[in-house]
């Protein structure tokens, strides 16, 4: 098992005392330590159409707020008298040791909410110890981004361009692996973006923009590149404002509108020699055929309710998921995760690794990079302190399980 370097925290609640010792000198902390005031701030900061990405979700919202309500019937159940001195944090996933359970989800077009984009993304997540996982739809180059995020550990998520561009998802893979993407994430449930009336309103989608808000890794292929001269009269266009036939064009290739079928993750095990993830599973039916396909782990998933609306909340799926499935490969969790708290309860049904979505974003709007770090720093301090006062010493199955949490029953 390998380990990359970098310094993580084991104890990240000492946070605490340092933010009340600078209170006794009258220094208050710049940014505020809950998720309803980094929302809050991030929708003052942002203009309407990267707001509107970021918090807005498919249809009426229902499966974003499903998702969020899905943590509040879960209770965590205290046990006194346990003298933990501190909960052991590490975890083991896809062969990694990590310092802490959590990771970044895959968020693209990071320029829309902050000039230093993917750099301040990166770089956070490797001072802070957690995985970095970096979209297809990234405004920034897969090497930009991995020398940014420098000895940390990172992971590549795809947008899976149809058949007839291979050529293009081997380019996109064989640059990964030689920048050092240990892991391979596939996201199933957006071959085409859902209905999101947020976005319509402002008639705003940034992977048609005419830059490289959400297509630089397109744009910085070189399989890419030749394919869209060849069809465009011989020569990729060096003056950016071409970009507006380029843009679109990569767009459709990444959202080609069709999903993939199981045959072809084949394709996949072929051209990446490291573990792959299926991101958006939320069947026992699809977790099996994820295993019968060799696949090393599976993020359950709804893509904060971006996608389907109305769709049953992530967390809801989990648990029958796991019991099906936990024993063959690492079974992951996404959406409507908020606070420490909503990560032990994902973990107490059996996640091995918890990932961040919105509320990072929110501090990249906020702070840039000391943004992203001070949202992962608050999430990994209440983490700490919450499972220690509830005499829960580690994040291993043997401590945290499902007899640390009880259902609330519904009024
Ligand atoms: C603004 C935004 C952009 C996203 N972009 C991607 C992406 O490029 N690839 C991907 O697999 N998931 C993407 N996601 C989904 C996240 O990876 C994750 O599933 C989701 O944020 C979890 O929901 P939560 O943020 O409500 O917790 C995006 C989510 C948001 C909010």
């Amino acid at each position: 098992m390998s380990t990359h370097r970098r310094h993580p925290d084991p104890q990240p609640a000492h946070l605490q005392g340092s933010v009340y010792e600078a209170g006794l000198r009258g220094e208050k902390p710049s940014i505020p330590y809950s998720y309803e005031a980094w929302e809050e701030l991030a929708h003052e900061k942002l203009p309407k159409t990267s707001w509107g990405y970021i918090h807005g979700s498919a249809g009426a919202g229902t499966t974003d707020q499903a998702n969020k309500d899905a943590f509040k019937r879960w209770g965590i159940i205290p046990s006194r008298l346990i003298p933990t001195v501190r909960p052991d944090l590490t975890t083991a996933v896809l062969g990694r040791q990590l310092a802490y359970p959590i990771a970044l989800a895959p968020v693209g077009v990071h320029s829309i909410f902050h000039p230093d984009k993917e750099f301040a993304v990166a770089k956070a997540a490797e001072e802070v110890g957690v995985p970095y996982t970096m979209s297809t739809a990234s405004s920034t180059s897969i090497e930009d981004a991995a020398a940014a995020n420098s000895n940390g550990e990172r992971w590549y998520q795809l947008y899976w361009p149809q058949k007839e561009h291979d050529s293009i998802t081997k380019s996109i893979l064989k640059r990964a692996r030689a920048s050092g993407f240990t892991a391979l994430v596939v996201t199933l449930d957006t071959y085409i973006l859902g209905w999101r009336p947020c976005d319509l309103d402002t008639g705003y989608n940034p992977f048609l923009i005419a830059d490289t808000t959400g297509v630089a890794i397109g744009m910085s292929d070189p399989v890419f590149r030749e394919q869209w001269a060849a069809d465009h009269g011989g020569k990729y266009p060096d003056d950016e404002s071409q970009l507006k036939e380029s843009a679109p064009y990569w767009d459709r290739v990444v959202f080609p509108g069709v999903s993939h079928s199981w045959e072809d993750l084949k394709f996949l095990k072929e051209n990446w020699d490291g573990p792959i993830v299926l991101k958006g599973i939320q069947t026992v039916r699809d977790a099996k055929k994820a295993v019968e396909a060799g696949m090393d782990g599976i993020i359950i998933s709804n893509h904060g309710g971006r996608q389907v609306d109305g769709c049953v909340p992530s967390l809801d799926c989990l648990a029958p998921i796991v019991d099906a499935v936990g024993d063959k490969l690492d079974v992951m969790y996404d959406s409507g995760v908020r606070t420490g708290s909503d990560v032990i309860k994902a973990l107490a049904l059996g996640a091995k690794l918890v990932f961040i979505g919105r509320p990072y974003i929110y501090g990249l709007a906020i702070g840039g990079q000391e943004g992203v770090k001070h949202v992962l720093g608050a999430i990994l301090a209440d983490l700490d302190l919450t499972l220690q006062l509830s005499g829960i010493s580690s994040v291993k199955s043997q401590d945290l399980n499902r007899d640390c949490i009880q259902r609330i029953p519904t009024a």
